[in-house]
Formats: structure tokens, C-alpha cells, sequence
């Protein structure tokens, strides 16, 4: 990480971030990222959403590292297109609530296992004013399927589990992505052996002020067409 960032609000890191990213943001979306970070912090302490305590890496590695999937996922969708994603184990709602941020035509469930998780996101939408935020608690295997344009985690499963039971969500022209850290091979191949999903791509991510690997992993079902 860059040294030196403490003495820059976090607001205008936001902000670098984002256009760092080749993101259009306003003051009021690097406010609301800035006060969902804080509320983050804040909430963390009493229901232990988050591993991360430390306001640098929640900014960084969860803000700026959710902020990243945003431009890949653009180009898949009209601008202004209402489209609905689906966050599968959200946690705090990670990427989820910085989607629904950067994205207000997204429409945004999170889904998680944990109560106190969803109740965490329901407040802050609340807070952030963002009615195309929501949450549900359920586990995603207990889910009726959802049929979402988007389908999306980050640091939630195996491609194997992730696929098995986030598969069925996807709607018709719909695509399944995974955010990971370093992609393991032996995780590639559990997949391909199971034969009903495969990786289509394997994309770099950039993080800002972030040095560390990440990438975001695009799945296909064997037998569509390239979507
Ligand atoms: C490692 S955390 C990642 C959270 C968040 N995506 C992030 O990047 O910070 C994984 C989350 O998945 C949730 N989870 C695990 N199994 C689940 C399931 N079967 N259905 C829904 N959520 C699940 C857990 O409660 C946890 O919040």
C-alpha cells in the first residue's frame, strides 16, 4: 500500500480512486461510498461483519477492491439499462452496496446466511438512501431461482460451489462472475471435471493503491454460446 495517504480525506481517495478506474463519480456517490465505509467501521464492532477493523484496509481493500468490478461490468449492459444483480454471500455488502452506489439503475439484492449481515445492509440503504439496494437472508442453495442479468461474489466459495448453487439465478442472457484473489488451478480443473460450468475468462483487476492480485473470473455453462 502507498504510504503517506493518512492526511487525504478519505472522500478525495474515493474520488482519485474512482477515476483512477476510468469512473465518472459525483460528490455525492464518493459521499455515500464514504459514509457506507464509515458505517461499515462503525457497525463492525458490535456485529463482526468484516474481518478487516482497520479504516485504511477497509477503505482499500474492500472499497477500492469492490469499486474495480464496476468498468468490466459496463460493457456488458446499456447505460441506464435497469438491470438486476444478485450478490451472493455479501457479507457487509461487498460489492454489492458499492454497486448499487456507483450504479443506481442496478438493481441490488445481497444475499447471506447471516441475519446480522442483511440487517446491516437493510439499515445502510436505508441510511444511504438507495432504494435499489435490498438484502435477504437465506442461504443461496435455499434461494427460489431469481433469474438476475448478474450474478456475482466476492471471497464467497469454490468456482465448483459457486457455480452449483449460484448457477440456476442466472437468468437467460444472464452471466455468472466470481471475484477472487489469486485463481488456483486446481480450482479451474475441479470445475471443468464436473462438466455443467467452465471459464470463459479469466480478467486482471487493478486495484488502487492496492499491490496484490486480483481478478475477476467469468463462467459459462457448457453447451451455451459465448454470451
Ligand atoms: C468471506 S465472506 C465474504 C463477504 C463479502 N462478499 C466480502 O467480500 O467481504 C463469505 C460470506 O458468505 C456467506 N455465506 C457462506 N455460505 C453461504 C451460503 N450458502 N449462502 C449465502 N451466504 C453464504 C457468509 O455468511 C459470509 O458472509
Amino acid at each position: 500500500m502507498k504510504e503517506g495517504n493518512d492526511a487525504v480525506a478519505p472522500q478525495m481517495r474515493i474520488m482519485a480512486a474512482a477515476r483512477s478506474l476510468g469512473l465518472t463519480i459525483s460528490d455525492v456517490q464518493a459521499q455515500q461510498l464514504n459514509s457506507y465505509q464509515e458505517q461499515l467501521l462503525k457497525w463492525n464492532k458490535v456485529y463482526n461483519l468484516t474481518a478487516l477493523r482497520d479504516p485504511e484496509k477497509v477503505l482499500v481493500q474492500h472499497i477500492f477492491d469492490s469499486l474495480s468490478v464496476i468498468a468490466p461490468l459496463d460493457d456488458l449492459f446499456d447505460q441506464g439499462k435497469q438491470i438486476s444483480v444478485l450478490d451472493v454471500g455479501s457479507g457487509g455488502g461487498l460489492p454489492g452496496a458499492v454497486m448499487a452506489i456507483m450504479r443506481p439503475d442496478w438493481q441490488v439484492c445481497c444475499i447471506d446466511a447471516v441475519e446480522k449481515k442483511t440487517a446491516f445492509i437493510r439499515q445502510a440503504a436505508s441510511v444511504l438512501r438507495l432504494p435499489n439496494l435490498v438484502s435477504e437472508h437465506i442461504r443461496i442453495e435455499r434461494k427460489a431461482p431469481a433469474n438476475a442479468d448478474l450474478v456475482i461474489s466476492r471471497a464467497f466459495a469454490s468456482l465448483v460451489d459457486f457455480s452449483d448453487w449460484s448457477g440456476r439465478h442466472v437468468g437467460e442472457q444472464g452471466h455468472l462472475v466470481a471475484m477472487k484473489g489469486r485463481l488456483a488451478s486446481e480450482e479451474v480443473s475441479q470445475l471443468e471435471q464436473k462438466g455443467e460450468w467452465t471459464v470463459s475468462r479469466v480478467q486482471k483487476l487493478n486495484v488502487p493503491e492496492l499491490d496484490a492480485e486480483r481478478c475477476l473470473v467469468w463462467l459459462q455453462q457448457v453447451g451455451k454460446y459465448d454470451k
